[in-house]
Order: structure tokens, then C-alpha cells, then sequence
């Protein structure tokens, strides 16, 4: 998979992305990752690539032409219209859902918008989908399309190892992850819950499935009204809150 990232600031994304299991996939060629430098396209001699916004008001709007001559300096090479998200307040709010949605794609172009916003015309003419992080302001488009591209590099095949495995982690079919313990055994006179130590495999995928539901249901009663429960996962989780208020 491919991620073109359109940006004013492309030298935040080799620090954050060049590290880890992105880094990795990255060097195993399983992701590439490029950065196109918007100001790189601004015809102006002083590389101006926002200006004041018509109508007048606050703060500064980036100027269509560089973003547009930037997209046109990848798109123009491809026999296809690659997909472009612009990473935006006003997007639909990324979730693990639309993470596998993107993870489907070959290529990916991310707009990072800075100051005000874009001209709108950007948005008309080559933007197919607006994504946002959550429901809070931030400085710029970079920091999300880092998040965009970690959730959904995570997907790809080979890019996690088997050990890394993403299907027990939060989220994954809807489900918050079960408690992680490693060693020692006892810390600050906590032990390990008996069952992790049994060895019993049955009886553990038990427990962890159990917590899973338990946690859901008390930490994030969002998602845990869009699952359906078999008749297993309803009488584990009732086994569980009954303990909890023993
Ligand atoms: N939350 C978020 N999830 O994605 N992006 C954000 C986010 O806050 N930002 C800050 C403003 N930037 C520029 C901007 C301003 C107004 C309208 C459109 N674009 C985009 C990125």
C-alpha cells in the first residue's frame, strides 16, 4: 500500500513514521510512505501558498493552485485516480470500521490542511473523502494523517507479525482488549490472576473473552450497545458483573 502525503511539514512524518512496526513495514517495502511539499508548488517567489480569506475575517486560508499542482504532480503519472482524504474538523470521525475500510486501497493521498483551511475549490475539484480524528481542534492535518496511516498500516498484511497480532486488541470486532499482565508475578503485592498461571487454554480464552465483555459493557457502553451477544457471551458477562458486585 501507498500513502502520498501532501503537507507544508514533511519532515514530522520520518521521525514519527520511520520508527517501530511502521518503519519496519516501511523498510520491507510492505508500505511506502512519500511526502509531497506543498510550498514546493507556490509560484509565487517568496513560496506563498496561503492568503487572506475573501469576505474577510480571522487567520489565513491555503491557497488552492499549490495543493492542486501538488496532487496533479502524482496523479498525472497514474493510469488511475488515486483516493484523496483530507484530513479535516468536518470530516466523518475515523473509527476502526473506516480504518478497514482504507486498508482496502493501493494508493491513498492525504491532504494536510494548516491555518484556517483550504480553498473550498480544492475540496470540489480533487478531495473524494474528509476524515477527522475526533471532535477537537488541532494545529494542522499532519498529526492525523500520522494516526490514519499507523490504523490502517496496521491492516496490511505482513506488517504486523504474528505475535502482534492486531485480532485480540481493542476495538477489533468491536471489543475493548482483556487485562495484559507480564512478569513478575507479584508487583506492589498484586498478583497475577490464577487462571493466566494454569495453563489451562480453554479456561484462559474463557477468562479474557469474559473481561473483554465485562470492560465493554462498563467503559464503553457506546459500543457495547452496537454488539450482538450469543447466548455464551450474555451468560459470561452476566457471570462477571455478578462477581463484581459480590
Ligand atoms: N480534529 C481533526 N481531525 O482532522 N483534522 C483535524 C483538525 O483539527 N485540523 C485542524 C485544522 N486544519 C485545517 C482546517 C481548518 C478548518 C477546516 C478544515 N481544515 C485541519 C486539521
Amino acid at each position: 500500500m501507498k500513502f502520498d502525503v501532501l503537507t507544508l511539514f514533511p519532515e514530522l512524518f520520518d521521525a514519527v513514521l520511520g520508527e517501530s512496526i511502521i518503519g519496519r513495514a516501511r523498510q520491507n517495502n510492505i508500505i511506502q510512505i512519500n511526502t509531497v511539499n506543498i510550498r514546493d508548488f507556490s509560484l509565487n517567489k517568496h513560496r506563498k501558498v496561503d492568503d487572506y480569506p475573501y469576505g474577510g475575517g480571522g487567520g489565513m486560508v491555503m491557497m488552492a493552485q499549490p495543493i492542486c499542482d501538488a496532487y496533479l504532480s502524482i496523479a498525472e503519472k497514474l493510469s488511475y485516480k488515486p483516493r484523496v482524504v483530507y484530513l479535516s474538523p468536518q470530516g466523518r470521525v475515523l473509527n476502526q470500521e473506516i480504518v478497514k475500510e482504507l486498508s482496502t486501497e493501493e494508493h491513498l493521498i492525504l491532504l494536510c490542511g494548516h491555518y484556517e483551511g483550504i480553498d473550498e475549490r480544492v475540496i470540489e475539484e480533487i478531495v473524494d473523502d474528509e476524515i477527522s480524528i475526533g471532535d477537537y481542534v488541532l494545529t494542522g492535518g499532519e498529526l492525523p494523517a500520522m494516526v490514519l496511516i499507523d490504523s490502517v498500516s496496521r491492516l496490511i498484511p505482513g506488517v504486523l507479525s504474528s505475535e502482534e497480532s492486531y485480532s485480540q486488541e481493542s476495538h477489533y470486532e468491536g471489543l475493548l482488549e482483556y487485562p495484559q499482565y507480564t512478569r513478575p508475578y507479584e508487583f506492589s503485592e498484586r498478583k497475577v490472576p490464577g487462571v493466566l498461571m494454569s495453563g489451562h487454554h480453554e479456561n484462559i480464552n474463557r477468562w479474557r473473552r469474559q473481561q473483554s465483555l465485562k470492560r465493554t459493557y462498563l467503559k464503553r457502553p457506546d459500543m457495547f450497545e452496537r454488539l450482538s451477544l450469543n447466548e455464551a457471551d450474555r451468560k459470561l458477562l452476566e457471570e462477571a458483573l455478578k462477581e463484581n458486585e459480590e
